[in-house]
């Protein structure tokens, strides 16, 4: 199975500027890839446009050879924010945040190290770190097909870091999921990742 990104450019307003022009990009079920570039390059206007938040001006983004539109339902391009608190219903507990993607399997909850006390509190009653072990779980639903993880540890301690992308590479790996992996530090990506990709600005 491929990601494929085919000659896409998109610009916030009309006479703004170009965020993305003709940009081309396969990643394989079996890649983890790193995006790589400074402040306000586009990389996260990128991972919006591959789950569906954000439609390209121009260009095709295709999954398995099919348009991201054509799939109804759940989005096979998962992503997980970089501020887990803006990602959260504030008024859903966390178990029924749990709920709102796919089936998660509880092998996922655990792996990630949530505790069962945890899915009875609310977003607010929860560290950052860990609101955003759910965000991921809730993620790794069994459709799944990619992941896009936008500076996803860049608020935690190296510890927490650590377990999160141990358990994360593992998971990936095992389900042939593909990664596209988004973050300032360079040392990360080259232990997490098969190949970077710089994004150049337009
Ligand atoms: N909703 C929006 N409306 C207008 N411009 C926007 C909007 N969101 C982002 N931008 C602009 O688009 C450009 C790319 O933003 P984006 O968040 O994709 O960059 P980034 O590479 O992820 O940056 P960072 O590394 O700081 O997270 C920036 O110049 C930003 O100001």
């Amino acid at each position: 199975m491929k990601l494929e990104i085919k000659n896409v450019s998109y610009q916030y307003t009309k006479d703004g500027r170009k965020i993305l022009e003709d940009f081309c990009l396969t990643v394989e079920h079996t890649e983890r890839v790193g995006l790589i570039a400074p402040s306000g390059y586009g990389k996260t206007t990128l991972c919006k446009l591959l789950s569906g938040y954000l439609l390209p001006d121009k260009g095709e983004i295709l999954v398995d050879g099919h348009p991201l539109a054509s799939y109804q339902g759940y989005c096979p391009i998962q992503m997980v924010w970089q501020q887990p608190e803006l990602a959260v219903n504030p008024r859903l507990r966390m178990r029924e945040v749990l709920l709102e993607g796919d089936e998660v399997e509880e092998r996922i909850v655990r792996g990630l190290g949530i505790e069962e006390d945890w899915l009875n509190r609310f977003p607010s009653e929860l560290s950052g770190g860990e609101l955003q072990r759910f965000c991921i779980a809730r993620a790794l639903g069994k459709r799944t097909k990619f992941l896009l993880a936008d500076e996803i540890t860049t608020m935690l301690d190296l510890i927490t870091q650590s377990q999160i992308w141990h358990f994360l590479l593992q998971e990936v790996q095992k389900r042939g999921i593909g990664l596209l992996a988004v973050s300032h530090s360079q040392p990360l990506l080259e232990q997490i990742c098969t190949r970077q990709v710089r994004l150049e600005k337009q």
